[in-house]
């Protein structure tokens, strides 16, 4: 057993409104301490003397992990690791643990909502309404926005985890065909059925991104990305903002050549108000504020894998551990 005395965590209200149950994760180590954001110059100090530390989204570089002298694990109250210095922690013998399938029905349905939302022209037949169009109308519906269907669509996902899979079972179920790209990743164990990336652009739809944001990945759709998807074909990233570059995205969707984009996800979060997709011209673009995991039982379950991932370390049994 490894005793482990002091918890820290750096940005609760992250997760829980006080809509959450944290008896088990406050029983999972003698000494806690709550903090509902941290800022950077506030982490040193607060760490202090935690040997566990959890974050949603504080970023631990191999300054920060360094300078704890007594911490031993770190949990990600995420999926995404990308604020923690992975490598770092291993060189250091601290253990990274993430969560894991926590938040997939409601990532799930988020990426439909988007994908929906852009091909039925929801946005545009609502703000028809609220203008009076429909009232002022002489027949019965508006007709005056293309409404396509995602039946018999071509939806091409990158990053074949527990979200891509997840996505492609329901994009199956309302008779998409899906394609799955070829990871960037030279280790990866065999790839057949995949499709390399650039013929997955040039022959879907849709695509929707569900790969982590690492060193490989960073601005994955950029300018020529973006050349090589169909005209008219749709872009939805619910996994990170550094996957895409928000200028060429902007200037794609500006250009008519993409036809819509659903996005979750902006680098920095919160984006500064110049962000480039935060243009109040850009056609046909969807944003949610980082909300696809959010659902109220995604936000439980995650405190459940952190108090599960302590527990584990614990008990000499790391759980979740990221490689
Ligand atoms: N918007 C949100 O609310 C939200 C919620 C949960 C997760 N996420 C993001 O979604 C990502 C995916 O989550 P998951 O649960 O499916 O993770 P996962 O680890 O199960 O799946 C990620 C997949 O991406 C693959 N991959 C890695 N590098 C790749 C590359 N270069 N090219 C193609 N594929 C590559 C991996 O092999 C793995 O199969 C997370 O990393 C996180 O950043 C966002
Ligand atoms: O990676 C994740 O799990 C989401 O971004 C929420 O933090």
């Amino acid at each position: 057993m490894s005793h482990l005395q002091r918890g820290v965590f750096l940005d609760l209200a992250t997760v829980d409104r006080d809509d959450l149950d944290l008896t088990e994760l406050r029983a999972s180590l003698p000494v806690w301490s709550f903090h509902e954001h941290t800022e950077p110059d506030q982490r040193l100090g607060r760490i202090g003397d935690a040997e566990v530390i959890v974050t949603n989204k504080v970023e631990l570089n191999a300054e920060v992990l360094t300078a704890a002298p007594r911490l031993r694990l770190v949990c990600a109250a995420a999926t995404g690791t990308n604020n923690i210095d992975v490598e770092a922690a291993r060189r250091l013998g601290i253990v990274v643990s993430n969560a894991r399938d926590y938040a997939t029905d409601s990532v799930v349905q988020h990426v439909f909502a988007l994908l929906l939302t852009l091909v039925t022209q929801l946005d545009a037949y609502r703000a028809d309404i609220r203008a009076g169009r429909w009232s002022a109308s002489d027949q019965f519906c508006l007709l005056d926005h293309p409404i396509g269907t995602v039946a018999g669509m071509r939806l091409g996902i990158i990053g074949w985890g527990v979200l891509g899979r997840a996505t492609a079972r329901v994009a199956e179920a309302f008779g998409m065909e899906v394609l799955v790209a070829e990871s960037l990743n030279p280790d990866r164990a065999a790839q057949e059925d995949r499709v390399p990336l650039e013929r997955l652009l040039g022959q879907c739809d849709v695509i929707s991104l569900h790969c982590p944001l690492t060193a490989t990945t960073r601005h994955l759709i950029d300018d020529a990305a973006l050349r090589q998807m169909r005209p008219g074909a749709l872009l939805l990233n619910t996994a990170r903002g550094g996957l895409v570059d928000p200028e060429a995205l902007a200037r794609y969707l500006r250009s008519g050549h993409l036809g819509g984009a659903g996005i979750d996800v902006l680098e920095p979060e919160p984006p500064p108000a110049d962000h480039p997709l935060l243009a109040d011209d850009i056609p046909n673009l969807i944003l949610t504020p980082h909300t696809a995991w959010a659902a109220r039982t995604a936000r439980q379950r995650v405190i459940d894998e952190v108090t599960a991932n302590i527990h584990g370390y614990a008990s000499d049994q790391p759980r979740n551990v990221v490689e």
